[in-house]
């Protein structure tokens, strides 16, 4: 596979294009150019890990396009999707002058997005973003439908704005250098949108996980589950863009997913937390009788197949505190998003009292079935040269 292996079209109000494909970051400066044509400066956001690896491509492609660019980079991890982070880029892209007409680049994850996207957002009112996702879960999700955002100290993403990117251009050569886990974590919002909306897909993962290992082995394959993820998302985000309704069906595992990931101190990642989620929740609906009974246990084998631990710390009650900030709480209800079997999902308003009840009885559930899979994980494969009284 060379360069642009797929490109996908976004009508939303402002439409754009997701570019995937390998050898992609040179040609940042070049799309840049061509979505942001007025564009004569270019703020590169990235963040300690990725700009070492990354930045140097995608900075010779802008000068060469003929947009001075430069680099602002902050330390890597969601502790810093916060309003500092957002001021120093906005600081920075008005040290830099950059105008109106001028472009902020993300490069990087789903932080990176988020916050280089909210600073895109309201630098003089907004300006040109481009999205250059450079994880799995940033290519299948964050990168795509304009949500930016920060988190505040009483919780995840409570700040931010709606704010189409230009382009999105993922280039799936930067997954190489991902770790094992990091990689896992993107594969918690594949299979949120494999319950979803996309049984067959469900099915296809089943057979044959995305791991890293299908990564070494066949990245076209990668590129193009990353390209039919995007579709899922586009044909949601294009019907609304605002999140008035089917929207909030793309927070499926969330509520309680956003709420493990407070209480836990953002120790465990955003796809990790959101595979928890789905397993309470689904697990809940079967006890309300509103999803057949195979799906939990399908859902956590398929999370575990993809490297995703169940196992969390965090105490229920401190989770339903968090999970309170949710933004699909309107007054005493909140809209849960409940699967309706593996493919479909629905929308359920629900009294705040028996959210907590639900978030319980799903979390207990969601336990049991993490030490369900613990004691059938096969043992660890052992080398028969290793010296037995080597140490690890
Ligand atoms: N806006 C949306 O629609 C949306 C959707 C899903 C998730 N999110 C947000 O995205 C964030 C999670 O994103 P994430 O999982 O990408 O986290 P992340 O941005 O923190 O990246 C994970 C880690 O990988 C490193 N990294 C990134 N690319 C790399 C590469 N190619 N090689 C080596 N290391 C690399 C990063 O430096 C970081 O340490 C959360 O804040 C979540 O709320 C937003
Ligand atoms: O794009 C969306 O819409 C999503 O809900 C995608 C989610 O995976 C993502 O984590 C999103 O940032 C959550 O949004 P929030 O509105 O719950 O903050
Ligand atoms: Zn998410």
């Amino acid at each position: 596979m060379t360069a642009s292996a797929y490109t996908l079209d976004i009508q939303t109000a402002q439409p754009y294009q997701v570019h995937i494909g390998t050898f992609l970051l040179e040609q940042v400066g070049q799309i840049a150019r061509s979505v942001a044509e007025r564009a004569r400066r270019a703020l590169v956001v990235t963040d300690s890990n990725v700009g070492p690896l990354y930045a140097a491509p995608v900075l010779d492609g802008l000068n060469g396009a003929g947009c001075t660019a430069s680099l602002v980079t902050f330390e890597a991890g969601e502790e810093h999707k916060r309003i500092e982070t957002l001021s120093l880029i906005l600081e920075r892209a008005a040290l830099d002058h950059l105008t109106r007409d001028d472009v902020i680049i993300a490069l990087g994850g789903g932080v990176v997005g988020d916050v280089a996207g909210f600073a895109a957002a309201t630098y003089m009112r907004g300006i040109a973003n481009v999205q250059v996702p450079t994880t799995l879960l940033a290519m299948v999700d964050s990168s795509v439908g304009g949500k930016t955002a920060i988190d505040l100290e009483n919780g995840k993403n409570l700040a931010g704005a709606f704010w189409q990117p230009r382009a999105v251009i993922a280039d799936v050569g930067c997954l190489g250098t991902l770790s094992d886990e990091q990689f896992a974590d993107g594969c918690g919002e594949v299979v949120k949108h494999a319950i979803i909306a996309d049984a067959e897909l469900f099915e296809e993962l089943e057979r044959t996980p995305l791991t890293p290992d299908l990564l070494k082995r066949d990245l076209s394959r990668v590129a193009w589950l990353i390209a039919r993820n995007i579709d899922i998302k586009r044909a949601v985000v294009e019907q609304d863009e605002r999140e008035a309704g089917l929207r909030k069906l793309l927070n499926f595992g969330h509520s309680i997913g956003h709420g493990i990931e407070a209480a836990e101190g953002y120790r465990l990642g955003h796809g990790a937390c959101v595979g928890i989620g789905m397993v309470a929740i689904a697990s809940a609906s079967v006890t309300a009788g509103l999803c057949p009974e195979d799906v939990p246990e399908r859902v956590a084998r398929l999370l575990t197949a993809h490297g995703l631990s169940l196992a969390f710390e965090a105490d229920p009650g401190e989770v339903y505190r968090e999970a309170l900030h949710d933004k699909k709480r309107s007054g005493d209800t909140i809209d849960l998003v409940v699967p309706r079997g593996i493919g479909a999902a629905a929308l359920a308003p629900t009294p705040i009292e028996e959210f907590r009840r639900i978030l319980e009885v799903g979390l207990a559930c969601t336990r049991a079935l993490a030490e369900e899979a613990c004691q059938t994980a096969p043992a660890p494969a052992t080398d028969p040269d290793a010296d037995p009284n080597s140490r690890p």
